[in-house]
């Protein structure tokens, strides 16, 4: 029998399903934009059940390209967009919400008024789950579900209800019902979770009002999660972390000081601190890069809420280019000197600024500004909020950081990973797989089935291309400079 590995990213933008073989290598990918809607400014949600029917989809899919037989697959592994939340019925398995995106910020006054009404809390939450308090994580979006559709609370009381991120959703799924199971590094996104003492936090739950009973059990990202049924085969689900955890994975970054950074719809930047737990002074999160072997692993993360999305808004909402890749010759071609600067906080400011009242602009505009040099500073814009995160992880952590890894859709734009290296001063590398995310759920898998070994995968590693700073200090400066005047005048719009 043959032992395939079978990975899924069920992200924001789109969701995967890649197929890796004996000897890890990933033989083949299918991959499906993912529908959002916004009900109201500010509103983000998926419909949950689109997102499993999808997801299987894709699984076919794969299945058929790479002419795979879903009995030779041994097992499954997961990752997925964290934080979002899905509720749903225990005994229909029906949603009674769509799913609420970590994008969304409905919940940016229930967190305001938390921060303001309770002393102390912010504190608590920052020791005991390494977050700060803000809409992006799940906990207000869950009690927002909770206290806003009709009888929810009385039933989730009752034991009728069950949460999940979107692991927990998938899994359940697959599982038809048999499992109610997520990982530590999920957990950890939850504002819920006690990364400390590995548990849900009574306290918080209290605070949120969340009962208990809803909430799924907490494992290591390598572990048997469930059995998924398909297509009449039962196939074990052996690894599960949250996408940006699995990518950290994925690149081999398992040493302390190892960083990345994934350009997707948003981009997250994960630095490996070990087992020790480092609290940020600078705007960071401290979340849990990983619970494996039976030892936990800890991660500063810089979380840009708008990235890759930005290049969609380019797309579909300006519809100044056809597809996401144009954008890389026009900015070659745009004038490098145009002073146009776009912040695109669309959904607010993470990190390190944390401001879900920012909104986007565009600056430095002339008679000569043409749409070029809109989609270049797009794209610098990417690279300018790396920087902020970077710089703000060398201070926390101490360490002089010296190249970054880099993955996901849009790093494979050149003009950007060449920006980024200029704007950073430091060497940006490109592995060969930028697929990252899965590769990370499949190393998982496959290692905790006994497929593979951890050291041989993490010698698989190959570079397609280091990026090198061409810029003179001067110009970086004055261009960094030219940035922060700008994020400066978004902060706060919309309070
Ligand atoms: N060549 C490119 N240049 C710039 N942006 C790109 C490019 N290719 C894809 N993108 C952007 O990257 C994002 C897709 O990356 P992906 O890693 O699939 O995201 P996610 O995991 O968040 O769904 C999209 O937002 C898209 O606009
Ligand atoms: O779907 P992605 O790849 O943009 O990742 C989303 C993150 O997990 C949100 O924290």
């Amino acid at each position: 029998m043959k032992q395939y590995v079978l990975a899924l990213d069920l992200g924001t933008t789109s969701l995967r399903a890649a197929i890796f073989d004996q000897k890890a290598k990933m033989i083949g990918i299918a991959q499906k934009e993912l529908k959002q809607t916004s009900p109201q400014p500010g509103w983000v949600e998926h419909d949950p059940k689109v997102m499993i029917k999808d997801q299987v989809e894709m699984i076919y899919e794969v299945l058929k390209k790479t002419k795979v037989s879903i009995s030779d697959v041994s097992a499954i592994g997961i990752s997925n967009q964290r934080e979002s939340v899905v509720v749903w019925e225990k005994r229909s398995g029906r949603p009674i919400y769509n799913c609420i995106s970590w994008q969304d910020t409905r919940t940016s006054e229930i967190c305001k008024d938390l921060k303001f009404e309770e002393e102390g809390l912010e504190a608590y939450v920052k020791e005991t789950t390494g977050l700060i308090v803000d809409p992006y994580f799940s906990a207000t979006k869950l009690q927002w579900i909770l206290d806003n559709v009709s009888g929810a609370r009385k039933k989730a009381e009752n034991g009728e209800l069950l949460f999940g991120t979107i692991d927990t959703w998938l899994i359940w799924n697959l599982t038809e019902g048999e499992s109610h199971i997520t990982d530590f590094t999920n957990a950890s996104r939850t504002m819920l979770f006690n990364i400390v003492e590995l548990k849900w936090d009574d306290e918080l739950l209290e605070k949120f009002n969340i009962p208990r009973e809803m909430l799924p059990d907490v494992t290591h990202s390598g572990y048997f999660f469930g059995t998924a049924k398909l297509a009449g085969a039962n196939i074990q689900i052996t690894g599960v972390a949250g996408d940006q955890q699995a990518s950290l994975f994925g690149q081999g970054c398992i040493e302390p000081g190892q960083a990345k950074n994934t350009y997707g719809t948003g981009c997250f930047i994960l630095m490996n601190t070990g087992e020790k737990i480092q609290y940020s002074k600078n705007g960071l999160l401290t979340t849990i890069a990983l619970g494996f072997n039976g030892k936990i692993d800890y991660a500063l993360e810089g979380s840009v809420f708008i990235a890759g999305a930005a290049v969609q808004w380019l797309r579909d909402g300006l519809k100044l280019i056809i597809s996401a890749s144009d954008t890389e010759a026009i900015a070659k071609n745009a004038n490098p000197e145009s002073g146009v600067y776009v912040v695109p906080a669309f959904a607010g400011l993470g990190a390190p600024f944390w401001d879900s009242y920012a909104r986007g602009g565009m600056f430095g505009l002339t008679r000569e500004t043409n749409q070029n040099d809109i989609i270049k500073a797009t794209l610098d814009s990417m690279a300018y909020q790396t920087r902020d995160v970077l710089q703000a992880m060398a201070a926390d952590s101490g360490l002089k950081i010296t190249h970054l890894m880099v993955d996901g859709g849009a790093s494979a734009n050149n003009y950007l990973m060449q920006f980024q290296a200029d704007i950073m001063g430091i060497l940006v590398e490109r592995p060969a797989n930028i697929e990252s995310t899965v590769t990370g759920a499949a190393y998982l898998a496959g290692i905790t089935a006994g497929i593979w070994n951890i050291d041989s995968l993490m010698n698989k590693r190959t570079i397609d291309k280091t990026f090198k700073p061409k810029m003179d200090e001067y110009t970086r400066n004055k261009l960094y400079e030219g940035w922060h005047n700008a994020v400066k005048r978004c902060m706060n719009w919309a309070r």
